[in-house]
């Protein structure tokens, strides 16, 4: 059997790209893209994909280079994620709400031969290059470089006519050549795409997806959350975060209708659930609270259910409990970029259905098992290396292996080899494995509190603030303590009563409810209200800034010895800003 060879008929590098073709062929009249007034059929996607390839042929684009996008979730985005690869090169997905000097940095690490620029985001490119050209000084992008080639994609709907230069994205389009097939894929390891973290620990960092790492997570997330034939897909998720979290490439391969979306506001997406009878969707567990406080009408319920995949940060056990009294299915996944997306899927098992409320959500927000693709998820100790038991109890650090997994960090072999250490890629995030399988997130490493020697899971702690029915936001970090080094520390924000006032609340109040639902020691020292907390661009909550803020707060060995009178300036400050103020400073 051995001497059976491979050969071009059953040896063929695994692609996401083949999914496109596939979808012109067997759905060809189905409807690929729907966005405001325009429509594609996945015969017309196909084509003006073909058709944007060839065009960037022209501009002497090779293998591996970087073609960078700044863009929301429009159609050329879309489009992109299959005719930038067919072309050779490699596609990165700005996140949109980065900074100029952010985006310059991604520029110059990346060495992006062309940038695309959505046409409301002109002023912010500008800035961009101008801080590119300047050299600005970056973590991960420092000194001079060449300038991209700019391309503008104007509004397919409401044209602005706003120029960067010579180039504009339809007309690409429209010059290219329809009969173009793409670039031959000679090995499935070549690079798909590069994707910057979200910075929420460390600096960005650029991590590089192969084709076959790309077509493995597709296809296995398909199937962990069990998507049928022609999904309704609403575009809530960024493109640009892990592309989608591979949906981008999914939705082609289910001959799925994909609906674009500018802004995910709750008005929006409420109406195009109901316009476009939706189907799937996914987002990160913030964005639920935003459906939740935006939901049109008091006794408001889906008339048919809306399936949410949630991943990129834990979500709260009675935030699941609300979103689905509403009519949306929840599921559950876990991720990083580094692993293409979700690598751990809360699989739901038909027992549990039988179970109460509470008891479903709480088994709900577990990370759970492995997707289809990893050959091994384990949790391990991180000094001994072994894995932990599992008794839900024994803390250790989430390891993966498998062909999903990235190909590495571009231009930083050292942190490459660093993430790879025996034949694992050790995640950084704290987990527990349940005596059924299922793995459950505690922490982030850098999160935990060591608080006299005992370990305090912020997550747990945040689980019991979210509890709370005036508790709208939690975030939980350590702060130093005089006699147990760390204490917690925590951030809230509150949801209004029914007068609408917020501030009826107070650090008692929240003392007093942690006293009678958590250990002493877990009980936090300190209880600051904001009126925001301060999110990454894709939403997770900054804990290095809370714990900066956290350092200016002091207690006394006794709890009553709270010294607020020294609450100084910049705390004082950050109290008094407006939610918006919060989340413009709070930007990456
Ligand atoms: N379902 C989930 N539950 C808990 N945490 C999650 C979940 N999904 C993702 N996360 C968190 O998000 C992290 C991955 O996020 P991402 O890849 O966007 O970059 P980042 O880790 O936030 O940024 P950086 O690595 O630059 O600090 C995971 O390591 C984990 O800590």
């Amino acid at each position: 059997m051995d001497r059976l060879p491979k050969c071009g008929a059953n040896y063929v590098p695994l692609s996401p790209l083949t999914f496109l073709k596939r979808a012109a062929a067997v759905y060809s009249h189905r409807t690929s893209i729907v966005y405001e007034g325009s429509r594609f059929t996945w015969c017309q996607t196909y084509e003006r994909c073909c058709r944007l390839a060839s065009s960037l042929r022209s501009f002497n684009i090779l293998k591996n280079d970087v073609v960078s996008v700044l863009a929301p979730n429009i159609p050329a985005m879309y489009e992109m994620h299959f005719a930038v690869p067919m072309a050779g090169a490699v596609l990165n997905t700005i996140n949109t709400r980065l900074d100029a000097n952010n985006i310059a940095a991604i520029l110059r690490h990346s060495k992006a031969k062309l940038f695309f620029v959505d046409c409301h985001f002109v002023a912010l490119a500008h800035e961009a290059v101008s801080l590119l050209v300047k050299g600005a000084e970056s973590p991960i992008g420092n000194g001079s470089c060449s300038m991209p080639l700019f391309i503008i994609i104007d509004d397919a709907n409401s044209a602005t006519g706003v120029r960067l230069g010579e180039l504009e994205y339809e007309e690409l389009i429209q010059r290219g050549n329809v009969e173009y097939v793409g670039e031959m894929l000679q090995d499935e390891w070549d690079p798909i795409a590069l994707n910057y973290t979200s910075g929420t620990t460390s600096e960005p960092k650029g991590v590089v997806y192969s084709h076959r790492g790309a077509y493995l997570s597709t296809l296995s997330l398909l199937l962990g959350w069990e998507m049928g034939n022609g999904p309704v897909y609403l575009w809530t998720l960024p493109m640009f975060h892990c592309n989608g979290w591979t949906f981008t490439w999914g939705i082609a391969a289910r001959g799925g209708t994909n609906i674009c979306l500018r802004n995910p506001t709750a008005s929006n997406v409420y109406h195009n659930i109901k316009a476009h009878d939706v189907t799937h969707m996914c987002c990160a567990p913030v964005v639920l609270n935003i459906l939740l406080e935006g939901k049109p009408r008091e006794e408001f319920h889906l008339t048919s259910p809306v399936h949410v995949l949630i991943g990129g940060a834990p979500p709260p056990a009675p935030l699941l409990g609300k979103i689905e009294s509403l009519g949306f299915q929840v599921s559950h996944a876990y991720g990083l970029t580094e692993a293409t997306g979700p690598a751990l899927v809360c699989e739901w098992q038909a027992q549990w259905d039988q179970l109460p409320q509470e008891e479903r959500a709480k088994l709900k927000a577990r990370q759970g098992i492995g997707t289809l693709t990893l050959a091994d998820v384990d949790v391990k100790d991180p000094q001994t290396l072994l894995s932990v038991p599992c008794d839900g109890k024994t803390k250790g650090e989430i390891a993966l292996r498998g062909s999903s997994l990235m190909k590495g960090y571009f231009r930083d072999e050292e942190a490459t080899s660093k993430a790879f250490r025996n034949d694992c890629f050790l995640t950084g995030d704290v987990a527990v494995v349940h005596p059924d399988g299922y793995l459950e997130i505690k922490d982030r490493l850098k999160d935990i509190i060591i608080s006299g020697g005992e370990n305090i899971s912020s997550v747990e702690l945040e689980n019991v603030l979210y509890r709370h029915p005036r508790v709208l936001e939690a975030a939980v970090v350590a702060m130093s303590h005089p006699r147990w080094g760390e204490s917690p520390c925590a951030f809230i924000t509150t949801r209004p009563n029914s007068t609408g006032r917020t501030d009826d609340v107070n650090e008692g109040d929240i003392m007093a409810y942690c006293r009678r639902n958590l250990p002493h020691f877990m009980v936090p020292k300190w209880v600051e209200f904001l009126p925001e907390l301060p999110k990454t661009s894709t939403g997770k909550i900054k804990k290095f800034q809370l714990r900066a803020l956290a350092k200016n707060f002091k207690v006394g060995e006794n709890i009553s010895e709270k010294k607020t009178d020294q609450v100084p300036a910049e705390v004082m400050q950050y109290r008094s800003q407006s939610r918006e103020q919060v989340l413009a400073s709070s930007r990456l």
